[in-house]
């Protein structure tokens, strides 16, 4: 098998006597969409920090395509090819869509030179094929903060692709959507190419079970199970650990998530 893009091993962070992520091991292959799942409480954001580097470990390993990561600082695992967005937007709400992105394209390149006229034309073309890419070309003149909530997710999406990501990490990328905004985003995210790995995090089990290739499920900070989409819905111990949230019938009742029209 080849190496595995992200790898984890016998990853733990605890805080006193919690063990919020109890010795995960997981591995992620370039190219994959990854999704991380289970109830409230079981590790989900605090084991995207541990990749992020945004919180140390306390215990094990993490690789980015084989070099030991684990002791880097968030800033250079970005300069190596992580990126992300959060749950909690950060965009600039005063700027117009393509200032926010090219913002971002300015500072993936940025360099003494990039005062250079040439390289500043660089990073606006390449942000607007960006806006064009997440289906928000029409928008680019447009403050954000005029933007619908679906609209912003977009161009969080389009930020962190300025970053030239190889790993891109999506903290609850559909939070507060419509149905229609993120069956939108799902053929967003589908249709990256596949120099992009994503890691996503999703309680919308609609938007998982249309958009990973493998999901690991986790579970009072342990992994439940690693395995394709059709394994993790058909797992009685998964189907156990959602008992009693709400979301066990997209596990026990056959039929599957709901279908979410991609175009
Ligand atoms: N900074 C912290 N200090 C103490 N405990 C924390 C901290 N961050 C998280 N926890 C605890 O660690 C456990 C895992 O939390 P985490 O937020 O990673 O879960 P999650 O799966 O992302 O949950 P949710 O789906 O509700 O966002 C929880 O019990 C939480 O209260």
């Amino acid at each position: 098998m080849s190496q595995p893009l992200l790898s984890l091993s016998g990853v733990c962070r605890h805080f006193g006597a919690l063990k919020a992520v109890d010795d995960v091991s997981l591995d992620v292959p370039a190219g994959a969409r990854h999704a991380l799942i289970g109830p409230n409480g079981a590790g989900k954001s605090t084991l995207f920090k541990l990749i992020t580097g945004a919180m140390p470990v306390t215990a094990g390993r993490v690789a980015l395509a084989g070099a030991d990561i684990t002791r880097l600082p968030e800033h250079q695992r970005a300069r190596r090819g992580i990126s992300q967005t959060l749950q909690h937007s950060s965009l600039f709400l005063t700027q117009t869509v393509l200032q926010n992105v090219l913002l971002a394209a300015q500072r993936q390149h940025s360099s003494r030179h990039s005062l250079v006229p040439r390289r500043q034309a660089g990073a606006r073309e390449r942000a607007r094929a960006l806006l064009a890419d997440v289906g928000l070309e029409q928008r680019a003149s447009t403050p954000v903060a005029a933007l619908s909530h679906g609209e912003r997710r977009q161009v969080e999406v389009a930020v962190a692709l300025a970053c030239e990501p190889r790993l891109l990490l999506l903290d609850e990328p559909a939070a507060g959507m419509s149905p229609a905004e993120s069956a939108r985003l799902v053929a967003l995210l589908k249709s990256l190419p596949a120099s992009v790995t994503l890691v996503i995090v999703e309680h919308d089990l609609d938007v998982v079970f249309a958009l990973a290739t493998s999901v690991t499920v986790l579970h009072l900070g342990r992994v439940l199970l690693t395995g394709s989409p059709d394994e993790v819905r058909a797992s009685a111990a998964v189907q156990e650990a959602y008992l009693g949230t709400g979301r066990e019938s997209l596990f026990t009742d056959g039929s599957g998530p709901a279908h979410l029209e991609v175009s």
